[in-house]
């Protein structure tokens, strides 16, 4: 049992309590992990998708917001109009500046708002409500059946919310609390000035490297990312993948990248862990982004070749044009292949990304393409 868990909402169902809560003074920190969907975002520039019906819907005023951001905005104003106590709000998704994301996603709904107390409530955010970012390292793969039953066979008890996780455990915070916090570094958080290298390592070398076995993976017929590394060409596709992303990497002090992709050999092969690759390669238009294309573009930038990104490209590609989709982009990803050539296809797939600027870029749509042909080889 968690003791600490004392109360389990479903926010679509409970929002008048969430609010309240919210609005508690009791209450110094709220977290949130709703993965990239929950954030409605516009994909092409990070602002809230003001176009986004149920954004649209909340900002209409609806009777209980249904986005998460109007939730939160709601339970901010309630927050001020109670007490105006100073509040942490913090993003454990798996976002680049996930701070300084939902702070501007917030701050974009309460002015787009028709709030009475809407420049009120803008200046109380910018004096009391604490965005730190952070950066969430631990994988922990959706809870299966077969895993339930392993936790009632060793507790002797039915635990529903049962998680399997790996031994590591890396969870950096950014430390800009209002209030004064948690004492988490005393279970091995660690606060630091600035979470950016833990957050671009992270996201372009481990989530990077889960997202190419994810694509080849699926293109190959496996099902957890243990059966990939256990491929012979499994860890050699993650250590060339790796050596390539962290060239986009400035050395940072305490962070040791050649021993962090050995680590994640280890991780990725540790075949306790069940970790669905299907599970990795939902949602793909959101996570490329934040995991191959600003690294690709800073090196591209740089003048340097990216064969490896390219490659994951083509990998994430061929699956758009062959399996079935988990996206909230699947119909138009699907219809992007009625493109012909496929370097038109790649072009507006690459447009559903939000990076227009790649899809201009001639030379890579075309080396991406070569990768499609089906004489290119196969690595
Ligand atoms: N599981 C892991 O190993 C780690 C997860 N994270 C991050 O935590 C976040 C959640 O991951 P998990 O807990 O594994 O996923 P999960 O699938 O167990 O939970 C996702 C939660 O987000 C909510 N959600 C999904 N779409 C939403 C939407 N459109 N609006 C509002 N809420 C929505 C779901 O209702 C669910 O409660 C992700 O951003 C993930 O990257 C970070 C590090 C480790
Ligand atoms: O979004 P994905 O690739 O399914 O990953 C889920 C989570 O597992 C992890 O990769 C493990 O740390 C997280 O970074 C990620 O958020």
């Amino acid at each position: 049992m968690v003791g600490t868990v004392t109360e389990v909402l479903h926010a679509a169902d409970d929002g008048a309590r969430l609010l309240e809560l919210i609005a508690s003074e009791d209450v110094t920190v709220v977290t949130l992990t709703v993965t990239e969907k929950g954030y409605r975002r516009d994909p092409s520039g990070g602002a809230l998708a003001l176009e986004d019906p149920l954004v649209r819907a909340d900002l209409a005023g609806a009777p209980a917001p249904a986005t998460v951001v109007g939730q939160l905005a709601a339970g901010l104003r309630a927050r001020l109009r109670a007490s105006g106590a100073p509040l942490s709000v913090v993003s454990c998704d798996n976002m680049a500046a996930n701070g300084a994301v939902l702070r501007r996603l917030v701050r974009d709904f309460v002015a787009a708002s028709a709030w009475d107390e809407r420049d009120r409530l803008l200046d109380w955010l910018t004096g009391s409500v604490a965005f730190p970012a952070t950066v969430v390292d631990r994988i922990v793969p959706a809870t299966t059946d077969a895993d339930r039953e392993t936790a009632a066979r060793a507790l002797g008890v039915a635990d529903e919310g049962a998680v399997t996780g790996e031994p590591f455990t890396q969870w950096v915070l950014q430390d800009i609390f209002a209030t004064d916090r948690p004492h988490w570094e005393e279970a091995g958080a660690r606060f630091v000035a600035d979470v950016a290298p833990y957050q671009s390592a992270k996201l372009r070398l481990l989530n990077g490297a889960h997202s190419l076995i994810a694509y080849r993976g699926l293109a190959e017929g496996c099902e957890t990312v243990a059966d990939v590394l256990a491929t012979p060409w499994g860890e050699a596709a993650v250590r060339a993948y790796c050596a390539e992303a962290a060239q986009s990497l400035p050395p940072a002090e305490g962070l040791d990248l050649a021993g962090y992709i050995d680590s994640l050999v280890v991780r990725f092969a540790n075949p306790a862990m069940h970790h669905r690759i299907r599970q990795i390669a939902m949602d793909g238009s959101l996570k490329i982004p934040e995991r191959w294309l600003a690294p690709l573009r800073e090196l591209r930038a740089a003048g340097r070749d990216t064969p490896e990104l390219v490659s994951a490209l083509a990998a994430w590609a061929r699956v758009t044009r062959d399996h079935p989709l988990d996206d909230p982009e699947a119909e138009a990803l699907r219809r992007a292949w009625d493109a012909r050539p496929p370097r038109d296809a790649l072009r507006r797939l690459l447009g559903l990304l939000g990076a227009e600027d790649l899809a201009d870029d001639t030379s890579l749509v075309t080396s991406v393409a070569a990768e499609l042909h089906p004489a290119a080889r196969t690595r």
